[in-house]
């Protein structure tokens, strides 16, 4: 199909959550008509998120089900509407987190729509016309044109899936928190999906990266195959005091509760403590870790969508890859399980097309 708003509604089959067991199984939905502004799209690949894990086993406490999760979307226009000009039928392109804002408020107007108040989330939502949002582990979406991006030609697609939501969630911060420069000395306290990305974009600006893990097990990847200039177990205490006031940002990602101030103690005279995991539990620090050496902690939310087609020609005119392991969607269950328990290198991916999405493996 090409331009020309199709009349009917389509039906798509996902992989849905019911509770929050978080178990994912076939769920057949409507997608709306394709209306003038948006891009019907047919789903070839799916990154997997530690925030799906989050969503789908409702640690927030605000999961609506059935959920059909996945926020790092790559896909092929199957048809447009009349009004859209950025995309055409056979396009490949990507989606990420957010599928809607207002476009009236600041944010908005700053292309900072991510942080607009009235943002809809790609899944676990609802359109103003109270239908539910379902996400990117399905046979097909249909999105504003506004949120989607082009995938640079000669980017495989699978490898470009990572991108929509770990890479733009650490390239947004380096950028906007002016830690793009080279020469910086930057910290990634997590090496799962996020943070093999941060070590891989902080490479490519050109810094100078300690990985922080929490044990040595990742020490020869992350040094050998990520190029991770240094890295730390957290537990080796020793280790930890003698990099004290050495860095100039840690981007954390760890997605479970943890104490603060070891990471604080890493900075030096104004460094970051950048704050990217999802944790529903108070994180505590004493005040004196940022007042002597006026450091600060800040948090980011993913990235705009200018900042995702900023990543992805960052990453084609760098060379910077993700590295991931391809499943099938009868994969899924077990994917999710092993990202849990930190079994992953670095992202799973989704052969969303590739799949049998009624059941079989
Ligand atoms: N702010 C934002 O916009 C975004 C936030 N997120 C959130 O960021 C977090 C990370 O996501 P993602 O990278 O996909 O997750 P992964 O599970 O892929 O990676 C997290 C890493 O943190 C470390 N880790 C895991 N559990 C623990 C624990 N209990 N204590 C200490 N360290 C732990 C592990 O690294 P190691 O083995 O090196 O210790 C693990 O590989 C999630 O909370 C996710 O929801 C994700 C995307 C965007
Ligand atoms: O994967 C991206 C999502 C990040 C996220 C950040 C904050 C929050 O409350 C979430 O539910 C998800
Ligand atoms: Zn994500
Ligand atoms: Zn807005």
């Amino acid at each position: 199909m090409a331009r020309g708003a199709s009349e009917t509604e389509r039906t798509a089959v996902g992989w849905a959550a019911r509770d929050a067991g978080g178990h994912l199984s076939p769920f057949s939905y409507t997608l709306r008509k394709t209306g003038p502004e948006d891009v019907a799209i047919k789903v070839l690949y799916c990154g997997i998120c530690h925030t799906d894990i989050h969503q789908a086993k409702n640690h927030l406490g605000m999961s609506r089900y059935p959920m059909v999760p996945g926020h790092e979307v790559v896909g092929e226009v199957e048809e447009v509407g009349a009004e859209v000009t950025k995309f055409r039928a056979g396009d490949v392109v990507g989606v990420g987190l957010i599928v809607g804002c207002c476009r009236e408020c600041h944010p908005c107007k700053s292309s900072n729509e991510q942080y607009c108040p009235k943002k809809i989330w790609s899944y676990n939502d609802v359109y103003p016309d109270g239908k539910p949002t379902q996400g990117g582990f399905s046979s097909a979406m249909v999105v504003d044109q506004k949120f989607v991006v082009k995938i640079p030609a000669g980017m495989a697609p699978e490898q470009a899936a990572p991108l929509l939501c770990a890479g733009v969630t650490v390239y947004s911060p380096l950028k906007r928190f002016n830690l793009a420069a080279p020469g910086l000395r930057g910290g990634v306290l997590g090496l799962g999906g996020v943070g093999h990305m941060g070590v891989k974009l902080a490479k490519a600006m050109g810094h100078h990266v300690t990985v922080i893990s929490s044990s040595d097990k990742k020490r020869g990847e992350a040094v050998d195959h990520l190029g991770a200039d240094a890295f730390l177990a957290s537990s080796d205490g020793a280790a930890m005091a003698a990099a004290a006031g050495t860095l100039d940002y840690v981007i954390d990602t760890v997605p479970a509760h943890h104490p603060l101030e070891p990471y604080l103690a890493l900075l030096g005279l104004d460094g970051k403590l950048i704050v990217m995991g999802v944790i529903g539990q108070p994180l505590s620090f004493l005040s004196p870790m940022l007042m002597l050496g006026r450091k600060s902690i800040a948090g980011s939310f993913v990235g705009s969508v200018e900042e995702a087609e900023e990543t992805l020609a960052f990453c084609k005119d760098k060379g910077v890859t993700s590295q991931i392991e391809v499943v099938k969607m009868g994969y899924v269950n077990e994917a999710l399980e092993r990202l849990e328990r930190n079994d992953v290198r670095y992202r799973f991916v989704v052969d969303v097309a590739g799949s049998n999405l009624d059941g079989a493996a």
